[in-house]
């Protein structure tokens, strides 16, 4: 039987992450996200936004307390049950990770050969979305002959190609230029808007102004405060 509370995605109750023996990195996290919102994630560097976003994307197992992910418990699920639950997470990182073997349009393909679908269904989507990140013509380079822009474009790409329920994203603009990183945020906002859930950390102050009534978690030294309301926010009413 599931457990999920009525129109949650994420739930975490009490967590706390020790990487070592010494001091929590993450303390006390309990908040709720919700279904089809986009979540800003901000805080100082070495706050412990990749730790959150790892814990998030079921990279990470916390040291005490409960996550709950599509209404399952991540920390009980056996370990052959993770991959099912990680493949409904788009996942950008903060180093890209590309596969440096295969080329852009391969990369980008990957999640969508690793779910089966036929080479005459994957060429399309993935050559629109070249185009979309202004790539098309890099389709065949190999990640080591991008820019690190290129590449982070290829990551978002390859994170957003599959349509994932929830997308978590580690400074997705980080080496882009302003008016890129503007394109990039339009592109995760059509993405929510087609019902992803999203949540992007990042230091950029100028990426949050260009959205109205962003939802920010912030973490400061490990700790969440909630300065819009966003874990308070009721789920959205199917209209
Ligand atoms: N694998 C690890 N082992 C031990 N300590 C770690 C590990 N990863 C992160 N930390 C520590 O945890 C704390 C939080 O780091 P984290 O990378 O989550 O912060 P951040 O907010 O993402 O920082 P940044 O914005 O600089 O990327 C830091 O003190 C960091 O040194």
């Amino acid at each position: 039987m599931s457990t999920r509370a009525e129109g949650e995605i994420v739930h975490f109750d009490n967590v706390g992450l020790r990487y070592s023996t010494d001091r929590e990195v993450l303390s006390d996290l309990s908040f709720t996200l919700f279904p089809g919102r986009f979540y800003f994630l901000t805080g100082a560097s070495g706050a412990g936004k990749t730790s959150l976003l790892r814990l998030l994307y079921l990279a990470q197992r916390p040291s005490r307390g409960v996550i709950r992910m599509f209404g399952k418990d991540a920390i009980t699920t056996p370990r052959s049950g993770l991959p099912a639950m990680r493949r409904r997470i788009g996942v950008v990182f903060q180093d890209f990770r590309l596969v440096p073997h295969l080329s852009a349009f391969d990369n980008i393909a990957l999640p969508l050969r690793v779910a089966g679908f036929s080479e005459g269904e994957i060429a399309g989507p993935v050559s629109d979305i070249l185009e979309w990140v202004g790539l098309a013509d890099r389709r065949d380079a190999r990640p080591a002959t991008l820019s690190g822009g290129e590449q982070q474009r290829i990551a978002i790409a390859r994170a957003v190609i599959g349509r994932p329920e929830v997308l978590v994203a580690d400074e997705p603009t980080g080496n882009v230029d302003p008016e890129m990183a503007v394109k990039l945020l339009r592109l995760f906002e059509l993405l929510n808007r087609q019902g992803t859930t999203v949540v992007v950390a990042t230091h950029d102050v100028h990426l949050l102004k260009k959205v109205s009534s962003p939802l920010i978690m912030r973490l400061d030294r490990g700790r969440l405060s909630d300065p819009t309301g966003a874990l308070r926010y009721p789920p959205r009413r199917p209209s």
